[in-house]
Formats: structure tokens, sequence, C-alpha cells
């Protein structure tokens, strides 16, 4: 069980700081699938990396992490080296790259494996089966990662990450660069981590909403560093109430029925720069419902059992 309150991360720049996740609270249930879902730079990538690899220019400038029923040192890199990994694991966002070009695999691995204190041999018999599991010959180990396809370096950033079984597994846009059919393919074997037990709850982070509408129990969209709306994945898709989501929701022109390699096909205006925000709502400027009242803060509004929205213009009968 993971729980964040109040979390504050900015981006420390010649010019000031960028508040890039700001004063942001949700949860996550054991066996849940969270899927994250915004426009690009909203803060997602942000927001996950500050749970795990919270370092330089990214400062920690407030609020609690508990996983397990335990506080995580996030705004210390050092001792979060005990957690990594063994408690929870990020797939990065450019997964591919992740590996070291010089290295066989299987050295690679071992190498991982020696900095968190732990015995190839004892963790082999896993490796094989981790490798099985994602549709991977053993003879990877022996290869470069050079002499791999893009997905199967892919897949095996997903063992590496999930080979010490972590609590909580996040992975970053791991389908973006990839083709239509991998896509689906990677979603389900990630989901497949959560089924078989192997991590108790997953975050997924993507800009696509009709990925996530496959595989995730409950949905949390970010707008400009702060959450617009938390909610099931069927609230959200049915009965999304901020007008953000809305937004988002009515620009996938596919959304929930398949796979689509179809681009968002965006909505207009940008999100604000996150140097200074505005003022109240950051989606204010490009809202149709917007009013002065925008300009304070918006409440935090319970919609109904598990659905909330920070948004002036949400009630509960929308
Ligand atoms: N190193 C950095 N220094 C300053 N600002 C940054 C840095 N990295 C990201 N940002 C800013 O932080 C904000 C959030 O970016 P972030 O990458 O977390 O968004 P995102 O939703 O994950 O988007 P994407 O999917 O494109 O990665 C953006 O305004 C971005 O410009």
């Amino acid at each position: 069980m993971l729980a964040v309150n109040g979390l504050k991360l900015y981006y420390k720049t010649l010019k000031g700081y960028v508040k890039a996740v700001d004063d942001v609270s949700f949860d996550l249930k054991d066996n849940e699938i969270l899927g994250l879902a915004g426009e690009s730079g909203c803060g997602k990538s942000t927001l996950v990396n500050g749970l795990i690899l919270l370092k330089p220019p990214l400062n920690y400038f407030g609020g609690n992490v508990i996983l397990d029923n335990e506080l995580l040192p996030i705004n210390d890199f050092e001792k979060m080296n005990d957690f990594r990994y063994k408690r929870l694991s990020i797939i990065p966002q450019y997964a591919m790259d992740a590996l070291n070009p010089t290295r066989k695999i299987g050295v690679y691995i071992k190498e991982v494996l020696k900095s968190k204190g732990i015995n190839y041999d004892s963790i082999h018999d896993r490796l094989i089966e981790r490798l099985k599991f994602v549709n991977l010959p053993e003879r990877v180990l022996k290869m470069y990662p050079i002499e791999l396809s893009g997905g199967m370096k892919q897949r095996l950033v997903m063992v590496i990450s999930t080979l010490l079984n972590p609590s909580l597994l996040i992975a970053d846009e791991v389908t973006s660069a990839l083709d239509v059919s991998s896509q689906k393919s990677v979603c389900l074997m990630i989901k497949g981590f959560k089924d078989e037990g192997i991590v108790k709850s997953l975050i997924f982070v993507t800009h696509d909403l009709s990925v996530l509408y496959q595989i995730a129990d409950r949905i949390m969209v970010m707008y400009a560093g702060k959450v617009a709306e938390i909610g099931t994945t069927q609230q959200i898709i049915e009965n999304p109430v901020h007008p953000y989501t809305k937004m988002l929701l009515s620009s996938l022109p596919e959304v929930g029925i398949r796979y689509t390699d179809t681009r968002l096909k965006g909505i207009p205006g940008r999100p604000p720069q996150l140097l200074n925000p505005p003022k109240g709502c950051r989606f204010k400027d490009r809202c149709p419902f917007y009013s002065s009242q925008c300009d304070s803060e918006p409440p935090k509004v319970q919609v109904e059992d598990n659905h909330i929205a920070y948004c002036w213009k949400v009630n509960k009968n929308d």
C-alpha cells in the first residue's frame, strides 16, 4: 500500500523553481493498478521519478510518501538505495537506453545485483523464470544490448526492474516507443507481474487514456503539477467531471475501444509555465467554464465514492 501526502517537488533553475509537482496526494492499495494520465509536461514523470530517484536539479519541498507502513526517505538518495529494486522499482521512460552497452546482459545484471548486496547465483533460477515470463530466451544473458531489438531491450529492463519482487512497480510511458501490437503485449506483461503476485501494486504512466482503459483499476489525471481528478477507471472514462479530463477524453477518438496509433489531437492552448504558475486553478486559461472564483485555489470535491476532483465547477450532481 502506498500513500503520497502533499508532495511538493520543484526543479531548481537559474530563473527560479519550476513547480512540477505541487501538493500532490493520492494512495494506492495492494493488488491495484493506478493509471497516471495527462498531457506532456504535466508532471507525471517528475512525480514517479521523485518517488524513487529524487536528485538535483529536482528538490524536495514538502509532503511524505509511505510504502507498506514505512516512511520512504525519498529526499535521501543514498538511503533510498535500500528501497530501490527491493521495495519499489521503475521501468523508466527510455527503458531501451537503460542498459550498459559495454557489458553483456548477464554481467550487467550481476553488477546490478552486487550493488544491492545480492548474490547472482541465489537468484539465477528466478531470473530464468522471469525471462521466460516476458518471452526472452536464456541466451540473451550472453548477448550485448546492441544485439537485441528495442522491444527485447524493453522486456529485459522489465525483468531487471522486477527481479527482486518489489512491492510497487512504476511503468513510465513504456508503450510510447512501441508499435501497436507490442504495446498490447507489454501492457499485458506488466499487468501479469501484478496478477502473478510478483509485485503488489502498479503505477502505469501514460499520456494515452485509451491504454489505461485496458489495464488500470483507477486513473489519476494530472494537470500542470497538480491532481485534477482521481476515480475508478469507469468513473473517469464514463463520468469525468473535471473540464480538463473531459477535454482529454474528447481528444481521443477511440477511447476505450481498442489500442490505437492515432496521436492525441491536442487540446487548444498549452499547459502554463510552472516557473510562475497562475494563481488559483492552473487550467483556468484553457477552461471554457472559467469564472473569477477560479482565481482561487480549487476545492477538493468528493464526487462519489472513490471519485475526487479539484475544481470550482464540479458538483456532486454533475
Ligand atoms: N530538469 C528540469 N529542469 C527544469 N524543469 C523541468 C526539468 N524536467 C522537467 N521540467 C519541467 O517540469 C514540468 C513537468 O515535466 P514532466 O517531464 O514531469 O512532465 P510529464 O507529464 O512526465 O511529460 P512527458 O510525458 O513529456 O515526460 C514541465 O513543465 C517541464 O518543463
